[in-house]
């Protein structure tokens, strides 16, 4: 199978069928059955095409009839407009590449494919026509207008142009070091210079790098962890020492677990837990890499909790707008109210456990990665309302244009 047929099938699954883009991606990394260039390119073709899908689907349309059009066939059509438009590839290898693959699907339709292929470089075509002015740069950055609305609603228009403006762009490659194996200071003279690193302006164990880390023995080794500077700071802020009694109460894959059990004692276990069983095999991957042992795993819900503690983290799962630049198919992701509603119930439920499981003058750690205010201020204002003997020391709302970082929430609460 070549590098498109690859590209091919992975978006079709990640579009039609809500697959994880990235999962597949690393699978087939993994795998070892391409070269590390077509690898490179599948991933550039998926994650384009996925970043893109709004304004490619918006512009195909204008020539094929899309009730009438395999869904398939119009998936292609989407990564062939995305090479044409955004990776300037001839129109030469796009339409022979794109006739082949068409023939493997329903050969009936591959003049149609070679018709159409043509047609997209027009670049007539690609201007975006509609009547709501307002809309055009969200269209052409492939951003979702229901989602752009309800930015501009919670917080305003010039936040909502600036995260359209940044939903495409790389991110901040961000990481600490692994505490439990070296210290910052040994770290910092073996490494500043050698990798060009740059030290986070917002918290103290982060580092910011363009070099393809996880290359590295070091990462093998445990030395360092990949995370972003915002979950970094959910866990500094928590202010755990050694003899703590610390719960994370929704602890997979482990980012922030295997953090908070680097300040407490070897002997002092932190509790994580986590609903989802499927999850324990990289949760293990990542204590056994980062070498860390000081945690007592549990895997139900972080409800059946019936222990107190004084340091307490609720990453709660969330809708993920916020991480758009890492996973872009969250911006394909629409969810019902229904299915909204529930996550506003779970995500209140868990920080009602929380407070009643806070000891007096504990600390309470609300994060999320999103910039949705149902799921994050309304929540917190909600909580202090209920609970008068909790304070908030700390809140903030990061929409990721700040310093090229995701959306994340975080609100630090003491009793
Ligand atoms: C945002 S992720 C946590 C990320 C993690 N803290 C980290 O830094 O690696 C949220 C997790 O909560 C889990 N979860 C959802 N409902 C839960 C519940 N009732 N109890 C415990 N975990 C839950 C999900 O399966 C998901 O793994």
């Amino acid at each position: 199978m070549n590098s498109r047929e690859q590209a091919l099938n992975i978006l079709y699954k990640v579009i039609k069928e809500q697959k994880h883009a990235n999962k597949m991606l690393n699978e087939l990394s993994k795998s070892k059955a391409m070269s590390s260039s077509d690898i490179a390119f599948i991933y550039k073709l998926v994650y384009g095409t996925i970043q893109y899908k709004i304004y490619l689907e918006y512009v195909v349309n204008k020539i094929i009839n899309p009730l009438k059009t395999d869904y398939k066939i119009q998936v292609l059509l989407w990564m062939n407009l995305y090479q044409i438009k955004f990776l300037k590839t001839s129109i030469y290898s796009v339409t022979n590449e794109a006739v082949e693959l068409t023939k493997k699907i329903n050969s009936n339709l591959s003049g149609l494919v070679n018709v159409v292929s043509k047609k997209l470089q027009d670049t007539k075509l690609w201007e975006v026509n509609i009547k709501n002015k307002q809309n055009i740069t969200p269209l052409e950055m492939g951003f979702p207008f229901w989602l752009y609305k309800q930015i501009q609603k919670d917080y305003s228009t010039e936040v909502a142009n600036k995260i359209v403006n940044i939903s495409n762009e790389q991110c901040n490659f961000s990481f600490r070091v692994n505490l439990k194996l070296i210290t910052q200071k040994e770290f910092e003279k073996k490494y500043m210079q050698e990798w060009d690193l740059q030290k986070s302006n917002i918290v103290n164990n982060g580092y910011l790098t363009n070099k393809n880390i996880i290359k590295t023995k070091e990462f093998e080794q445990g030395l360092i962890f990949i995370q972003d500077e915002t979950s970094i700071l959910a866990v500094e802020l928590l202010e755990v020492k050694k003899n703590s009694k610390v719960l994370d109460m929704c602890c997979a894959p482990g980012g922030k677990l295997t953090y908070i059990a680097t300040f407490i004692n070897k002997n002092n276990l932190v509790d994580g837990y986590e609903i989802n069983k499927s999850k324990e095999k990289i949760i293990n991957q990542n204590l056994k890499r980062l070498q860390i042992s000081n945690v007592n795993l549990n895997f139900t819900s972080a409800l059946n909790i019936n222990k107190t503690y004084n340091r307490i983290l609720l990453d709660a799962p969330c809708s993920g707008f916020g991480v758009f630049k890492r996973k872009p198919e969250i911006k394909l992701k629409k969810y019902s109210d229904q299915e909204m509603q529930e996550l506003y119930d779970l995500q209140y439920d868990l920080l009602k456990k929380a407070v009643e499981s806070l000891d007096k003058k504990g600390i309470l750690v609300y994060s999320t990665c999103t910039i949705n205010k149902k799921e994050n201020q309304n929540q917190i204002e909600k909580l202090l309302r209920s609970y008068p003997d909790i304070n908030l020391e700390y809140q903030q709302q990061f929409f990721g244009f700040e310093g090229n970082n995701n959306g994340f929430y975080i609100a630090k609460l003491k009793k």
